[in-house]
């Protein structure tokens, strides 16, 4: 008995030593930090999940605002940098990218456990990432996005007679829930060329299975993703999928149908599955890159817009004088005779975008992204030299920068004229490194264009149509989802919405 107690008692020691032995890796090295906590580390909230994990780095980022261009604090038993100086962020995504260009992604997920999320653009590293980045930017062109907006218009018809539809049963509209139904239209015909029909069939299997594949909260992923960020040694000895088996093989399957209809039929049209077939006779793509191609828009696409609009809907729902300004300039400046939305003055309208900037600066659906050192670099960290060496994993919380008084005046308050030109517009904050919405630098987010152009083209659609007010069901203050990483609150967003 005392033997097997001594026993016990020393390999719990043991691993305590091990799993707490990098604690002072920060004070060695001269750099502020948080005091770490045996076991969590700096963000409990990331394994017990009372609270959204944004909140334990948003905390951090407080505290340290103004004394350090960065800090250092722990996830677990892993040192992590938080940067907090937006200059420092520039050098990190712009001028220094080739010290930084791979993110955490890259080493959670790989293509053996996850064929489909793999490949991913965002989990790609290295020479791979970089041509498969050069293979893919051209589908996003700016003739190539003009030619999908015919598809977007259809989506946008069955999202009005949705909503049409059901105004007279008098319930709020969960915005949330139709706009991932209207993304999820949008990005099925823009890709793989078929009618989701997200608003019209009782169970849409295309946005039932996207739910579940960016749904992240099951207990089985949430188990591997806890693992693998306390023991990522782990990933060597065993190749842990993320990905539900199921979905992946839905979507592979749905795209090789795809393909093949394509090429059978020979319909000529401008998409983003036409590109990829292109792709494919030009460099012999394999078919599991082709469907990772595929998925990789699905997934990275239409979740994050349908967020974006859900939010533009929510603040001018909230704001009578914001929503009445920008009828009056959709009727009078961006409709046509026929009553079409005017494409070019839609993509350049002024409002339009202060109002998509401000609604992403209050909402930024992806709070923080990572960086991880890949060639190790010397920053100067309050007049003392900083090496960050090689693995080291650096975290942006755009979030928190994006509500930092010292850049924002009032920083909570929606007000899309804080970027109007006198004050240098969208551009002068983003040049500051203070408005980051998609990201910088050299992995900066593909899908930008596409994803203003479908936002901008909805909101427009529902203003010009209905009248919107926020609904009592919506939770206030809105809270974040403890169980999401991305920008997701607690109990939806509720609106009313009437017909003008
Ligand atoms: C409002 C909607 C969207 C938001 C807010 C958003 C935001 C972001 C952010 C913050 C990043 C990380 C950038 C960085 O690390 O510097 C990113 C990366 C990425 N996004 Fe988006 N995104 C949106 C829509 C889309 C769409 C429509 C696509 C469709 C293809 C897409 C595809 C990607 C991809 C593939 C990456 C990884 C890029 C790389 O690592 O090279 N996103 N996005």
């Amino acid at each position: 008995m005392w033997t097997y107690l001594i026993l016990i008692s020393s390999i719990v020691y043991l691993f305590y030593r091990w799993f707490t032995s990098k604690y002072d890796y920060f004070i060695q090295r001269g750099l502020p930090a948080v005091k770490p906590k045996f076991p969590f580390g700096n963000t409990p909230a990331a394994y017990t999940q009372k609270r959204n994990f944004y909140y334990d780095l948003d905390e951090i980022y407080q505290s340290y605002r103004k004394k350090t261009p960065f800090v250092g604090y722990f996830e677990g038993g892993t040192p992590k940098l938080l940067v907090i100086s937006p200059e420092i962020i520039k050098e990190i995504l712009i001028k220094n990218f080739s010290h930084f260009h791979h993110n955490e992604f890259t080493e959670m997920f790989n293509k053996e456990a996850d064929p489909i999320f793999g490949r991913n653009l965002a989990v790609l590293k290295g020479q791979e990432w970089k041509d498969k980045r050069t293979e893919i930017s051209p589908a996003f062109s700016n003739n190539r996005l003009r030619s999908l907006f015919p598809l977007v218009e259809d989506a946008l018809k069955s999202f009005r007679n949705f909503i049409v539809k059901e105004i007279p049963k008098n319930e709020p509209f969960d915005i949330r829930e139709i706009l991932a139904k209207f993304t999820t239209d949008v990005v099925a015909s823009c890709i793989i060329g078929v009618d989701a029909q997200s608003f019209t069939k009782v169970k849409p299997e295309i946005r039932e299975m996207g739910r579940k594949y960016m749904d992240f909260t099951s207990s089985d992923v949430q188990f591997k993703m806890l693992l693998l960020t306390f023991f990522p040694w782990i990933r060597k000895f065993k190749k842990i999928s993320i990905i539900n088996k199921e979905v992946n093989e839905f979507f592979i399957n749905l795209m090789e149908q795809a393909v093949t209809m394509r090429e059978k039929s020979n319909t000529k049209r401008d998409d983003y599955l036409s590109y990829l077939i292109e792709l494919k006779k030009k460099k012999n793509l394999a078919d599991i890159d082709m469907a990772a191609h595929g998925v990789t828009f699905f997934t990275d696409g239409f979740e994050t817009s349908s967020l974006a609009i859900a939010y533009m809907l929510y603040e001018i729902a909230n704001d009578k004088r914001v929503q009445e300004k920008l009828r009056k300039q959709i009727n009078e400046e961006l409709i046509d005779e026929n009553g079409k939305i005017i494409y070019e003055k839609m993509l350049e309208h002024e409002y339009l975008d202060q109002i998509f900037h401000e609604t992403l600066r209050l909402h930024p659906i992806i709070m923080f992204f990572n960086r991880e050192c890949t060639e190790e670099i010397i920053f100067d960290c309050n007049g003392k030299d900083f090496k960050i060496e090689k693995g080291m994993s650096v975290n942006v919380p755009i979030y928190s920068i994006h509500r930092d008084p010292d850049y924002f005046v009032n920083p909570t308050e929606f007000v899309p004229e804080r970027f109007d030109a006198e004050n240098g517009g969208v551009k002068e904050f983003r040049n500051r490194g203070v408005l980051m919405p998609f990201g910088d630098g050299g992995r900066i987010c593909i899908g930008m264009r596409f994803a203003l152009m479908q936002s901008k083209a909805a909101v427009i659609e529902i203003v010009r149509n209905f009248e919107l007010s926020v609904n009592n069901k919506t939770q206030k203050p809105l809270v974040l989802d403890p169980k999401q990483y991305m920008n997701i609150k607690v109990g939806g967003l509720w609106l009313d919405l009437k017909t003008i």
